[in-house]
């Protein structure tokens, strides 16, 4: 069985089709990358994945289980983790402290640490040491670099158990180096976690992709490996269409 399955999704806002009629498929441990152009409804699948927006019909299964009706913070217990374009972090917390908000699960970051303390350390540093943050876990993440920032936003992901992680743009403003190793990030977590990622940098897409799905009109254009895709007619006109 799939890890993700999406039948029929689609989603109107005002009259318009932002999601139409969207089937889409992702096995366990895969990297998918979502392609398209502006105004395709990629982000706004990611949206309604992970619960920000509610469809107006169509069924979402993770693992089995129909996530329609289930809110936000419901769907992230179940494992899906959301990354969104302008990191989430505490600034004011060092590294740790924000694994421990975010280890924690409880709403309210002082709640948190004084209910949990440090969290569970043992996973911190396993965790830190994955998104090459080792060294920074006492750092206040407001002095962090952007790469970084965006490091430590997918390691909170990583510490509350989300198998199924969705990105927006997750290079975007990156120097070239913070890109590669996020490359490298992204292709060791392949196997043990699922990603869904929203990117534009083909030089990027081409680095970690298994599969890409291209949207357009909010509708499934084509799938297919990176090779596929990159010499698909209808692919092509979309994008020079626009
Ligand atoms: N909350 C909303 N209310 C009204 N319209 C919306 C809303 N969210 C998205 N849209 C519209 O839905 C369409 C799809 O938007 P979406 O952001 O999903 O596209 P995208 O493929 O992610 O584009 P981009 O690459 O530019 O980010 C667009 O026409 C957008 O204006």
């Amino acid at each position: 069985m799939a890890q993700l399955q999406i039948q029929n999704l689609h989603v109107e806002f005002g009259g318009l089709r932002a999601v139409d009629n969207l089937d889409l498929t992702v096995e366990e441990g895969e990297i998918l990358c979502l392609l398209g152009p502006n105004g395709a409804g990629k982000s706004t699948t990611l949206d309604l994945i992970c619960g920000k927006t509610q469809p107006t019909g169509g069924s979402i299964r993770f693992q089995g289980t129909e996530l329609s009706g289930l809110l936000e913070y419901e769907r992230a217990r179940c494992g899906i983790g959301r990354k969104f374009q302008v990191p989430s972090v505490y600034k004011e917390l060092t590294v740790a402290e924000n694994l421990s908000v975010a280890q924690s699960r409880h709403p309210g970051m002082w709640r948190a640490l004084f209910t949990f303390g440090r969290g569970d350390t043992a996973t911190q540093r396993r965790v830190l040491e994955r998104v090459g943050l080792a060294e920074k876990a006492g750092v206040k993440a407001g002095n962090l670099s952007h790469g970084e920032t965006q490091w430590l936003e997918i390691a909170m992901l990583l510490t509350q158990d989300s198998q199924l992680i969705l990105m927006d743009e997750p290079t975007a403003g990156m120097t070239i180096q913070e890109t590669e190793k996020t490359a490298d990030l992204f292709r060791q977590l392949r196997g043990s976690h699922t990603l869904i990622i929203v990117e534009h940098d083909m030089s990027f897409v081409r680095r970690v992709a298994d599969r890409i799905v291209v949207m357009n009109r909010g509708a499934k254009l084509a799938e297919g490996s990176v090779e596929e895709i990159e010499n698909n007619a209808a692919v092509k006109t979309a994008y020079l269409g626009h």
